[in-house]
């Protein structure tokens, strides 16, 4: 069994910009560990560390003086300030040594430890049998779309303020592109040279996801380029999939939610998403969110004209359109999800068919309160616990044994890109030899609790650097191979056609229906909690008429914890397909926050298709 605690590297540092005292420093799998030196007889220090979980680059430097033979490695850290962890910062360790008298021995020692400290930051195995001979992975190469559009027009502030700094840390080299026009990100993707890049960084909200999406699906090699990793930073006012992929993988959303997303966004796995192929009556589409009809949509689409207020714009209809309630008759159809399995399973689905749906009860996650609700037996949410800090921490705070083995080498990308993969001089505050506690350098005991800075120069960096990430995923999850063939849907009949028979339709009259493949629908709205990536199933959400204002507003209320699905008045099926066949004339569908002609629509999941930088 792998051993995480075994001593890789071990050795005698000072930390910048205290000279006088020297540590004892300890490198494992884990992280770093730090004590000072010489231990005073009865005096017990602290032991510091420091998480490669929280770790997102390290640089070897020099002293600013010539004649300082000196070098360090600097370690990058965004860790939790404090208990709560509600917030990230970032923290510079920056480990000196002089124990040789050219800097180039120095050198030599420094650097070994910043190969091994980057590697397992970035969660590539080193064992003890490799520590000599580990070398510098290659830098990522990413392509960066940023909507100068989106939400209250800040992207491109937002990207410069604080996702560039955060990129130049972990030494991902990266090519900007502003989009000019709405469909312009699509046009880009349609054309681009995929293996240019390792993955495409989007700046924006939910429209240009969907855009990119679509535009990949567009291709002739669409199977291929629906793989190509996708990461995403919140630019807009909804923000989904970011508060999604926040939520999943334990990070914070506020403050600062888009600290947090570079965070993940560096430290990320790529994993499989689920999409859903959406057909209307002249159009075939892919979506990565939801298709929300009714009071959902609405609020959605007549809020756009508030845009400038960013997510307020959602709180403020959704109190008018409760007001004002509007409801809707339509015909929706779904294949639920055990149905389906029941087959595979050579089971006759007769035990689960019926010709209007039955109501079944579902139980709380506290065991001592009574069933409350009804949904769909087949498919049905089942229980939901939410997820408390603890469980969401598990994850972003653990070592990078749940996370190994995310990279590889591969081509050297050919565009010019800005990167900080060069020797630079670092912004200068102050003399290297000044030993000022408040410099904002780490050192010792004030090690945790101040900002970075420092008065050292670049040295290390590997200009010559080239790499992708891999595709480390499990493959099995997709159910489409490379081809250039059309999508297939085989789970749907045409949209003039009736569904299938092992499909279950109700029609009725609605406030609203969503079919919904990720936690989040906005911010603060935490509408399908049951969600994940690649879950592999469609939850469609319905309210029916009849339901009260009052319980409307708890509904809307609740999504900000996800309570509302144990609401008698909502109901869940997790489906692989669904269908809504709107018979009110006049109406909203939005797919992804985007409106689509109002009409029927129908979709099928197409599971773990696309691929996301994210953790889970
Ligand atoms: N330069 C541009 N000028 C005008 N529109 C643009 C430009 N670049 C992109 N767009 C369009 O802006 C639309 C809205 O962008 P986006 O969805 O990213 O922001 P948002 O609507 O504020 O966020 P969210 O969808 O999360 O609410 C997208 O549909 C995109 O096509």
């Amino acid at each position: 069994m792998e051993n995480k605690t075994q001593v890789l590297l071990a050795g005698c540092f000072y930390m910048y910009p205290m000279r006088l005292t020297k540590y004892d420093v300890k490198l494992t799998k884990q992280g770093i560990t730090f004590n000072e030196l010489p231990q005073k007889k009865n005096v017990l220090k602290t032991q510091k560390s420091i998480h490669f979980g929280d770790v997102v680059g390290c640089r070897c430097k020099k002293g600013k003086s010539e004649k300082d033979p000196s070098a360090y490695f600097s370690i990058f850290s965004y860790q939790f300030k404090g208990k709560s962890k509600r917030k990230r910062s970032k923290y510079e360790y920056s480990f000196g040594l002089c124990d040789f008298q050219n800097f180039e021995d120095n050198l030599k020692v420094c650097q070994k430890w910043r190969n091994v400290i980057v590697c397992l930051s970035r969660n590539i195995v080193v064992n003890i049998n490799e520590v000599e001979f580990c070398t510098l992975p290659p830098s990522p190469t990413v392509l960066v779309l940023i909507n100068p559009r989106s939400g209250p027009g800040k992207a491109q502030q937002i990207f410069e303020s604080t996702v560039k700094p955060m990129l130049d840390d972990a030494d991902i080299v990266y090519k900007i592109l502003i989009t000019e026009y709405a469909g312009h990100a699509s046009d880009v993707v349609k054309t681009l040279k995929l293996e240019d890049y390792s993955g495409l960084v989007i700046v924006s909200g939910d429209g240009l996801i969907y855009e990119v999406i679509n535009g990949l699906m567009s291709r002739k090699d669409w199977a291929k380029a629906i793989k190509f990793p996708i990461g995403c930073l919140p630019g807009g006012s909804g923000n989904a999939m970011c508060c999604s992929i926040n939520y999943l993988a334990g990070e914070p959303m506020d403050p600062d939610m888009v600290l947090h997303s570079a965070f993940i966004l560096i430290k990320h796995r790529i994993l499989p998403i689920d999409l859903v192929l959406l057909q209307t009556p002249t159009d075939q589409i892919y979506s990565f969110l939801s298709v929300a009809w009714g009071i959902i949509a609405d609020i959605d689409y007549e809020s756009e004209k508030l845009r400038s207020i960013g997510s307020t714009r959602f709180v403020l209809y959704t109190i008018m359109r409760i007001i004002k309630l509007r409801t809707y008759r339509a015909r929706i159809s779904f294949l639920p999800v055990s149905d389906q399995k029941l087959k595979e399973n050579g089971k006759s689905s007769k035990s689960v068919k019926f010709a209007r749906p039955r109501r079944y009860t579902i139980f709380s996650n506290d065991s001592n309160q009574e069933a409350l609700n009804s949904v769909y037996e087949v498919g049905c949410v089942g229980k939901f616990k939410s997820l408390d800090e603890g469980d969401l921490r598990i994850r972003s705070q653990s070592m990078p044994a749940n996370m190994s083995g995310y990279m590889t080498r591969g081509e050297k990308p050919k565009n010019s890109l800005t990167s900080k993969s060069d020797n630079k001089l670092s912004e200068e505050n102050e003399d290297e030899e000044n030993e000022d506690e408040d410099s904002g350098h780490h050192s010792g005991d004030d090690a945790l609790n101040g900002e970075v800075e420092n008065g050292l120069v670049d040295f290390n960096l590997n200009s010559t650097t080239d790499e992708v990430f891999e595709d480390s995923v499990d493959e099995t999850i997709s159910t489409i191979s490379d081809s250039t063939d059309p999508v297939p849907s085989p789970l749907l009949s045409p949209l003039d056609k009736d569904v299938p028979k092992t499909w279950t339709t109700v029609e009725d009259d609605f406030v609203t229906a969503l079919a919904i493949y990720l936690p989040y629908l906005g911010p603060e709205n935490l509408v399908s909690p049951d969600s994940k990536l690649n879950d592999g199933c469609i939850h469609l959400m319905l309210v029916r008429k009849g339901v009260s204002k009052n319980d409307l507003m708890k509904i809307f209320l609740d999504f900000t914890t996800g309570e509302h699905i144990n609401s008698p008045a909502c109901e869940v099926i997790k489906c692989l397909a669904f269908r809504i066949v709107p018979l009110t004339e006049k109406g909203n569908i939005m797919v992804d926050g985007e409106r689509i002609d109002y009409g029927p629509i129908q979709g099928q999941i197409l599971p773990g298709l696309a691929r996301i930088m994210a953790i889970q």
